[in-house]
């Protein structure tokens, strides 16, 4: 799913406006209409308190859409307008009528320095104070009604995005953004509801189709793109009757040191459930036992040391190389990962404290092949490329990285986020039981065993990060969020792959009568 700009969605307004030939005026009562339509089927007429916050422009305006159909229907309403400006958008101006000609209590004008209207935890608060056209710092009476509705607890719908909310700048005050339940938002959601820093802002949200012309919608290419089961299915390559082993690729992956063989047992046996042919292990010593007996599919080879790895060197021909799991960072495992950067042509990922080397040794990063993946969680990445002040100068940062070294970099989180060069992809699938030893050296694993089977980098950071997130969600199923462990995530990747093509669950159908 596309996640369109703030200038995007305005220009589809205009396109829509124009080719289906309708007022802005009916756009804005599809919009108020959805969010109606929404809350009815939830509440069924039931007399909650509802208040409705309207700012003056077309975020209010949908507010006072709604509210006409609330009242209709013999809710339970109540509506203020938040007058933060004395300018009114044309469309609020001739819904602000339309409510005023159809009941006898006129909403509340809600103003600097008077009382806010009492709300108690059971009542619902819809919120269309500010849309997308918030352009600067909201003033702070309205910051104190935000911090009011915080504080009544009760349940807050946001139109659109949460008010206060940038699309395009980071928070500066979080009293000064409605803290929403849930966000019914129009086009698509907003890129905000998945970055770190801002996500908390809305518990969930859903997008609510408004008809905006398809055309511009299908054409238009946006910054970020947001990844589920849709996006990743034609990513997906099927299997064709007569291949064999060879044609799924060798992975090798090299890593481990004392007491840290288990990271490359993990990442070994997760590129082979991703469905790399051949997997091999390349490990100091220690790690021959430990592989050989846990994990038999995998041939091992060992560096010429016990504890740690002091030399890259092997007899075979990989197809993709994962590397730095458990790898440690000694000046002679620096030593050989430096000799074998500078002669390794094989496709690489890249994770853990083979990040850590590079980011200790810059110079080292012009070494890496193109399109090389790293998979970087939030410490590792600022080693790699400095801090930042706030997630849009992240992703800047990681975009400016991505396009000097063409590498394909996955930035561990939440919601994991993989950037190559301009573009980012949010992830959707995953969630807090991942947040557990080991579960990025399966990733690098899946991630590695992909490529293996000739996915590209891209491809494959973006499939591997949805199917790991996605073996995870049906792992919570059966273990919960604390029992899931990164072992449960490699053996739930089949049904992970399966999920791909399970339809949606339809209804018994009536078994047809026979005639006699
Ligand atoms: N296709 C779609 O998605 C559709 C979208 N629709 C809806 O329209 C919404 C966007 O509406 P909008 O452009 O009128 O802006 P909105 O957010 O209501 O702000 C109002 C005005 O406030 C002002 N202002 C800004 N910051 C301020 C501040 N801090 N303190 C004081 N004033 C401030 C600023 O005006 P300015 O003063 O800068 O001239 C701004 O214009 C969108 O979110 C969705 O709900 C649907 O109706 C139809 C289909
Ligand atoms: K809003």
């Amino acid at each position: 799913m596309k996640l369109f700009s703030r200038e995007q969605i305005y220009e589809a307004d205009q396109q829509t406006i124009k080719k289906q030939d309708i007022t802005s005026t009916e756009l804005m009562d599809r919009a108020g209409s959805q969010i109606f339509n929404w809350m009815h089927l939830r509440l069924q007429g039931a007399q909650v308190p509802i208040h409705v916050f309207c700012g003056i422009g077309n975020n209010g305006g949908d507010g006072l859409v709604l509210t006409q159909h609330l009242i209709s229907h013999g809710y339970h309403v109540t509506t203020y307008i938040v007058n933060y400006s004395h300018k009114r958008s044309k469309d609020f101006l001739i819904n602000y009528d339309k409510v005023k000609s159809m009941t006898k209590t006129w909403p509340v004008v809600l103003e600097d320095n008077e009382a806010f209207p009492e709300i108690n935890q059971e009542d619902i608060i819809v919120d269309a104070v500010f849309g997308i056209g918030l352009n600067r710092p909201v003033p702070d009476w309205v910051k104190d009604l935000f911090i009011h509705f915080r504080k009544t607890k009760a349940f807050t719908l946001s139109i659109d995005v949460p008010s206060g909310l940038f699309l395009d700048q980071p928070v500066k005050d979080e009293d000064a953004v409605v803290w929403a339940g849930y966000t019914l938002s129009f086009a698509s959601p907003k890129l905000v509801f998945f970055l770190p820093e801002t996500a908390k802002y809305t518990a969930q949200w859903e997008v609510l189709d408004i008809g905006l012309d398809q055309e511009y919608l299908m054409s238009t290419k946006t910054e970020a793109d947001l990844i589920g089961k849709h996006e990743v299915l034609p990513l997906y390559m099927p299997r064709d009757k007569f291949s064999h082993k060879g044609t799924f690729g060798h992975t090798l992956i090299i890593g481990g040191s004392y007491g840290k063989i288990g990271a490359v047992i993990l990442s070994s046996r997760a590129a082979l459930s991703a469905g790399s042919g051949l997997v091999s292990a390349y490990v100091p010593k220690c790690g021959y036992i430990p592989l050989q007996s846990s994990f038999p599919e995998a041939m091992v080879l060992t560096d010429r040391d016990e504890n740690e790895i002091t030399e890259i060197s092997f007899d075979l021909k990989p197809t993709v190389i994962g590397m730095g799991m458990g790898l440690g960072t000694s000046p002679n495992t620096l030593d050989a990962f430096e000799a074998f950067l500078k002669n390794n042509k094989t496709p690489l990922v890249i994770d853990a404290d083979a990040i850590n080397l590079l980011s200790k040794n810059k110079a080292l990063l012009k070494l890496l092949p193109i399109h090389s993946v790293l998979t970087p969680h939030p410490k590792e990445l600022e080693r790699l490329i400095g801090t930042w002040s706030d997630d849009f100068e992240k992703l800047e940062k990681v975009k400016s990285f991505s396009k000097k070294y063409h590498a394909v970099v996955v930035i561990k989180g939440a919601n994991t986020i993989t950037v190559f060069q301009e573009k980012i992809y949010i992830n959707t699938t995953g969630n807090p039981g991942l947040a557990t030893a080991g579960s990025g050296d399966v990733l690098t694993g899946i991630i590695t065993g992909l490529i293996a089977q000739s996915y590209s980098a891209l491809a494959a950071a973006i499939f591997g990060v949805y199917l790991h997130g996605k073996a995870a969600d049906i792992t919570i199923e059966d273990y919960g969020y604390q029992s899931l462990t990164a072992t449960h995530v490699i053996e739930y990747m089949g049904k992970a792959y399966l999920d791909l093509f399970e339809q949606p669950q339809q209804l018994p159908q009536e078994e047809p009568k026979e005639d006699n």
